[in-house]
């Protein structure tokens, strides 16, 4: 990993605040000599002992998982400054603002609208999924829109992301299969099911505008979860289609094994690809030519 180490600034005009995250910050910024546009992310870096800042081998984690992925809705990796206080990534700049907002502006959104963002939120999880990366914080803050008046979606923080080992090193841990007890076998700290069921709470809360395991406090909210204690409230699922709820409770099962893959997701009625009417009447004219 090649980082630059002149001054950031040398390069790049800063602009304002378009968001933070854990010990970071993001600010959009301008290449001054190709005057394109970017969104820096600056992550202070731990400094001794302290515990202010991120360590350096989770920022270079953050990195590496950028630098394996490339799709239309992932946030694109294009450079990295490392100075002595923090390392900046100049990332792709989305600038339609976070899918959470879009959602807070409306009560809900229509079903075609919140199956058209679910189907970008799975085509790119499926890009990491099939490079063995989990992102493991997916939620609506962390989905943003290309821009206001589109619904182009990419995924923008890599900063719980991980690489998931391969099957070898699971089994390496685990020891001679033979005496091996169930509950250690079946003991999957990191899945890409993970994943999966946080998209099932966000599509629920497209759906409706409220969120399904939340709580009044922490505790109270894990317990839901744990619980499955989840319900489609009549009044804000009175115009939900069976379809859409059946999608959301293929992914809120609570055995990882048996939840639904993203290719699950993917292939589901409420995601493919509706047949367009033409599509059926072309079809259809066809046979009709040659009966
Ligand atoms: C907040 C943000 C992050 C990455 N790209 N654009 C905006």
């Amino acid at each position: 990993t090649v980082f630059k180490l002149e001054p950031f600034e040398d390069h790049y005009d800063v602009g304002d605040d378009i968001g933070s995250g854990h010990f970071a910050v993001v600010r959009k910024c301008t290449h001054r000599e190709t005057q394109q546009t970017f969104a820096a992310k600056f992550i202070r870096k731990r400094r001794g002992g302290g515990r202010k800042g991120a360590k350096m081998e989770e920022i270079v984690k953050e990195i590496n998982v950028l630098r394996c992925v490339s799709h239309p809705n992932v946030i694109s990796l294009h450079e990295v400054y490392d100075t002595k206080l923090e390392v900046i990534l100049v990332l792709e700049l989305v600038s339609g603002g976070e899918l959470f907002e879009y959602i807070s502006e409306r009560e809900a959104l229509s079903e075609e609208e919140a199956s058209a963002f679910i189907k970008q939120i799975l085509e790119g999880v499926k890009h990491l999924h099939d490079n063995s990366i989990v992102h493991l914080d997916l939620k609506p803050e962390n989905i943003m829109l290309l821009d206001q008046n589109c619904t182009s979606i990419k995924l923008i923080d890599f900063g719980l992301a991980r690489k998931i080992s391969d099957r070898e090193d699971m089994r390496a841990m685990m020891g001679t299969a033979e005496f091996i007890a169930p509950e250690v076998v079946s003991y999957e700290p990191l899945s890409f099911a993970t994943d999966m069921w946080s998209i099932g709470v966000i599509t629920y809360i497209l759906l409706s505008g409220s969120s399904p395991f939340l709580g009044d406090t922490q505790q109270e909210t894990y317990h839901n979860i744990t619980a499955l204690n989840f319900s489609f409230d009549h009044d804000l699922f009175k115009n939900t289609s069976d379809l859409a709820k059946d999608f959301i409770e293929r992914l809120f099962v609570k055995n990882p094994r048996k939840r639904a893959s993203v290719d699950d997701c993917l292939n589901h009625p409420w995601i493919k690809p509706k047949e367009r009417r033409e599509t059926i009447a072309r079809r259809s004219a066809m046979i009709n030519i040659d009966n």
